[in-house]
């Protein structure tokens, strides 16, 4: 699978002359290949925001580098560089400049001069893909916010991005909304094989991806799959994330006596344990 984005033994100090400040990134490796879905997790001030800055060339590792598809990023291809990736952010009423929806997801189109025709067939089709094809001409502030995160998808995706990065996309949203957003991204990946990079505090989205890098202090405490991951169980807590419903509700149960086995990711997995131990009674 060819490499999309790599970030090599990557050290980054928004203070380097303090030698008794710790580094907001510390030696930080990891790889996203084509076709994947990876999830950045961490509390708060664990360097999530750090790594998706140095992505996106907006800071440069002290040590270490970074790379898309395969070139190191730097102030020469940072332009080329960042047009092969699609952000979307947290807040979704800082990200709208169209007066429509469908203006919002031709501006970039139109900045990198794309020819009209070929424009208004973009716009289409990424609003197609997110599912607000009709909503073309609806004003922004009369969506929801799930709604409007799925028209900043559309707006990443119109520019034929090699990756989509969530950076907290769904944080600032309803149950409702992220569960749209994310359900967005699911379909996406299922139809197009899109390659996605989401940062996260919520373990419940960390679960959808393929793999999990899980930050503490600038520091990367694991890597593995969502299952490798959901198994460090209390110390997840203790490094400050904040556990899925239904393993918050499993550990409960079990504590109360209710037999059950292990861990619990969701809630179906929750429900058929709970089916099975109260029909073989
Ligand atoms: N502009 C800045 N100047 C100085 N220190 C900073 C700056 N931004 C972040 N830091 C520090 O760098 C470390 C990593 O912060 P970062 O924002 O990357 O973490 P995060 O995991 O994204 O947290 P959050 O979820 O709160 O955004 C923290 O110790 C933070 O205080």
């Amino acid at each position: 699978m060819p490499e999309i984005l790599s970030l090599n033994s990557v050290t980054f100090s928004y203070t380097p002359d303090d030698t008794e400040s710790r580094n907001a990134v510390e030696n930080v490796s990891f790889a996203v290949q084509e076709g994947e879905w990876i999830a950045i997790v961490g509390h708060n001030g664990s360097g999530k925001s750090t790594i998706a800055k140095l992505m996106n060339g907006l800071l440069f590792p002290q040590q270490g580098d970074v790379r898309i598809l395969r070139q190191i990023l730097n102030e020469e291809n940072l332009w080329d560089s960042r047009s092969q990736m699609g952000m979307v952010f947290q807040n979704p009423d800082n990200q709208f400049v169209g007066a429509t929806v469908q203006d919002d997801v031709a501006f970039a189109l139109e900045n990198n001069g794309v020819p009209f025709e070929e424009m208004v067939k973009r716009v289409h089709a990424a609003l197609e893909q997110v599912k607000m094809g009709s909503f073309l001409d609806h004003e922004p502030h009369h969506l929801s916010g799930g709604q409007k995160q799925r028209v900043a998808i559309a707006g990443a995706l119109a520019l034929k991005p090699k990756l989509l990065i969530l950076d907290e996309a769904t944080s600032m949203l309803d149950p409702q909304g992220r569960a749209e957003v994310l359900q967005t991204v699911q379909t996406l990946r299922a139809e197009t094989g899109l390659t996605v990079l989401s940062i996260t505090h919520d373990l419940e989205e960390a679960m959808l991806a393929d793999r999990v890098l899980f930050m503490n202090d600038g520091k990367k405490f694991a890597e593995g799959t969502p299952a490798e991951i959901f198994a460090f169980g209390d110390k997840l807590v203790e490094l400050g994330l904040d556990l899925p419903f239904a393993m918050k509700l499993s550990k409960l149960l079990q504590k109360e006596g209710v037999p059950l086995m292990g861990q619990h990711m969701t809630e179906e997995e929750l429900v058929n344990d709970l089916w099975t131990s109260n029909f073989n009674k």
